[in-house]
């Protein structure tokens, strides 16, 4: 079993989801769709959508259903499109989002999959972000934290299907 070392406190992750939420309505005013990222997503997803209320946005909310790592701690290299969007996001201004950036291989294949729906404008969020690992170009919009070349878990996101529950962000160890 793995231990968890924690890197970022609940209370930590509320107060930059909230800011993050202040920088995006300064820089996307009006409508606009959050599409998440499953599943590591939905957490901060949820908490980003209020933390938007409060700052004065009415999004609307969909998911895309992704998946590379399934129960490794490296990609798979492949991203498999598990679960799609209903249909009526073309035209649509879209903020993408997702728990971490790694590879960069998930949200470039998640953008690249709404942009040939003839969407709107596009920006991308991340949670967490590590350059250092980028194998594919992609700009990330909105970043909550940057962190080192560490395998983490909590609050969405998994280390083998375990972890996603707790409601911190720590290293797996
Ligand atoms: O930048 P990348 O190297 O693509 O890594 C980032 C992706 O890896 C994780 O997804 P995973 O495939 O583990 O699926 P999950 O969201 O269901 O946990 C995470 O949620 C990101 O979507
Ligand atoms: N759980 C988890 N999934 C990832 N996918 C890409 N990087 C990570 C990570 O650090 N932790």
């Amino acid at each position: 079993m793995a231990s968890i070392r924690v890197l970022f406190r609940e209370a930590e992750i509320a107060a930059r989801v909230e800011a993050l939420a202040g920088e995006i309505v300064q820089a996307i005013p009006g409508d606009f769709v959050m599409v998440g990222l499953l599943k590591g997503a939905a957490f901060f997803v949820a908490d980003l959508a209020r933390a938007l209320d409060r700052a004065g946005a009415c999004p609307e909310i969909e998911f895309l259903r992704l998946s590379s790592y399934g129960l490794a701690t490296a990609s798979s290299g492949e991203v498999r499109l598990l679960g799609d969007l209903p249909s009526g996001i073309e035209g649509r201004r879209v903020l993408l989002i997702d728990d971490i950036v790694d590879t960069g291989r998930s949200i470039a294949f998640a953008a690249a999959s709404l942009r040939e729906r003839d969407i709107g404008d596009l920006w991308t969020c991340a949670l967490l972000d590590k350059p250092q690992r980028r194998e594919v170009e992609v700009r990330i919009d909105f970043i909550g934290f940057q962190i080192e070349d560490v395998f983490v878990a909590g609050y969405g996101v998994d280390h083998a299907e375990k972890y996603r529950h707790l409601p911190y962000i720590g290293i797996v160890e």
